[in-house]
């Protein structure tokens, strides 16, 4: 067979106008009963694959990893990067270096050790100081969830955090959230589709003007980790002492690793680490309140296998399967990253029966797999049954794939999934979270975006009594 069927596009524009603007996954799922898990259609005059479905995505992530790795050149946020860093870098020496690195420094930190851990504990004194402060109210954890995901990649890359209320941060964080908000919605669609209208100061601007100030930061830090020169003789602190060791000892060998490469890598695992995280907690927290028996049960399990000890650690997971069941469906109906990064085809080659020409854009549509019939006992509801089995064990199905799969796998996967566990046992050990009488009727629909979130809500704080006190 050819090329994937797909709606007829206009000339131009494409298929842009038959996309709902507010929440294109609605249309790509209409037209997944039209045409099959494997369609195309045209962003402007470019086609692009979409894929549906676990056997479709996998085919292409994992089987056939070297063929869909690459990244696409033309799009928007790939003109805000220069292809530099992690995410958005197209296959090559440059990624691959940046990637490893990237990976081995988190987990020389303790990804799985105690330090990460510590990081994270640390940070979560902080969280619960300030719920302390709102307990008997309510208050919208938007703002707090952010703040602390962004500290703990603070700390592990420049190794410091800011204060809540700190002004500076607050800004950075905004910048982060209208990149995302903006990296694929309508602007960053007429930025692809229409290059006359990039030097106009559209919306679109901002997207590269906040990129920069972040770039901005970014050279701050190393400048200052670069004049501390205990820096490059002992034991890093951070990545950026990491990164700096590393310069030297490949200088001169022709590796990628330069100034400019550490600032696009810094703030790619900035950007990836804070909004993600954060938005599944609120997911998280949004159902807790709502579903008051799960939070019961989450409170009987934390009580009953952390007794009177101090605190959490990550290795408690293995004997909380409900609370195990209740984050990780928290991250399926969350669905944060609702269409993956987009990848490329970086060769000609076939999938699912179609032909698929080298350069292709393809979209991973996580989506569709991860409330796909058939894969789920309840695709369509939170229950975390969907993730324990008939003797109450954690069980994770093939569809769940948030952080997606195969070679692109999310770099982060180890840390969030370590963020996750500490910070919803630690805040639900301590608080009972509930819907205020105010809150009006609770809506679970998401914004969409590059990452999605809930709306916004207010949260209920209660403390709960302190066991072994
Ligand atoms: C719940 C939290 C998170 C979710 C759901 C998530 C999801 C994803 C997804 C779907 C991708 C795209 C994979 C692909 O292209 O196929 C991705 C890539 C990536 N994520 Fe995450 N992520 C999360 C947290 C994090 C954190 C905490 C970090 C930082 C430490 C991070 C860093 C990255 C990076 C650097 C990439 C690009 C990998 C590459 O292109 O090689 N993510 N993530």
């Amino acid at each position: 067979q050819g090329f994937p069927p797909g709606p007829a596009p206009l000339p131009l524009i494409g298929n842009l106008l038959q996309l709902d603007p507010q929440n294109p996954l609605k249309t790509l799922s209409k037209l997944v009963q039209r045409y099959g898990p494997v369609f195309s259609l045209y962003i402007g005059t470019r086609p692009v694959v979409v894929l549906n479905g676990q056997q479709a995505l996998r085919e292409a992530l994992v089987t056939k990893a070297v063929e869909f790795t690459g990244r696409p050149d033309h799009i928007m946020i790939s003109h805000m990067t220069e292809g530099k860093g992690v995410i958005l870098a197209d296959v090559g020496p440059s990624w691959r270096e940046h990637r490893r690195f990237a990976l081995s420094t988190l987990r020389n930190f303790g990804l799985g050790k105690r330090s990460m851990e510590q990081r994270i504990l640390e940070e979560l004194t902080h969280v619960c100081a300030l719920l302390e402060k709102s307990a008997g109210g309510s208050m919208d954890p938007q703002h707090l969830f952010h703040h602390a995901a962004s500290n703990i990649i603070c700390s592990i890359i420049f190794g410091s955090r800011f204060d809540y209320d700190d002004h500076y941060f607050q800004t950075l964080i905004t910048m982060m959230e209208e990149i995302n908000k903006l990296a694929i919605g309508p602007w960053a669609m007429l930025y692809d589709v229409a290059p006359v209208l990039r030097a106009l100061p559209l919306p679109f601007r901002k997207v590269f003007r906040y990129y920069q100030r972040l770039r901005e930061h970014m050279q701050q830090v190393i400048t200052q980790h670069q004049h501390q020169s205990a820096a490059h003789t002992h034991e890093p602190r951070d990545m950026i002492d990491c990164y700096l060791q590393e310069m030297q000892k490949r200088a001169g060998d022709g590796s990628s690793f330069d100034d400019s490469h550490m600032e696009s890598l810094l703030i790619d695992l900035f950007v990836a680490g804070t909004d993600t995280t954060s938005n599944t907690l609120r997911t998280a927290c949004l159902y807790l309140m709502t579903h008051t028996h799960v939070q019961e049960q989450c409170h009987q399990e934390i009580d009953a296998m952390l007794g009177c000890r101090e605190c959490v650690s990550f290795d408690d997971r293995h004997t909380m399967p409900y609370v195990q069941a209740v984050i990780h469906e928290s991250q399926r109906v969350g669905n944060v990253v609702p269409l993956s990064v987009f990848h490329t085809a970086t060769t000609h080659t076939q999938l699912h029966g179609y032909t698929i020409p080298k350069g292709t854009m393809v979209i991973p549509n996580l989506s569709s797999v991860l409330s796909e019939e058939g894969q789920w006992k309840f695709p369509h509801e939170f229950n975390p049954h969907n993730f324990l089995n008939e003797h109450g064990e954690f069980v994770k199905p093939d569809a769940f794939l948030p952080f997606s799969a195969g070679s692109r796998v999310c770099l982060g996967e180890s840390l969030a999934r370590m963020e996750l566990f500490l910070i919803l046992v630690t805040v639900l050990r301590r608080f009972q979270l509930v819907w205020p009488d105010d809150g009006g009727v609770p809506d679970y629909e998401l914004i969409f975006g590059a990452t999605q979130s809930p709306k916004p809500y207010r949260m209920g704080v209660r403390l709960r009594p302190q066991v072994g006190n």
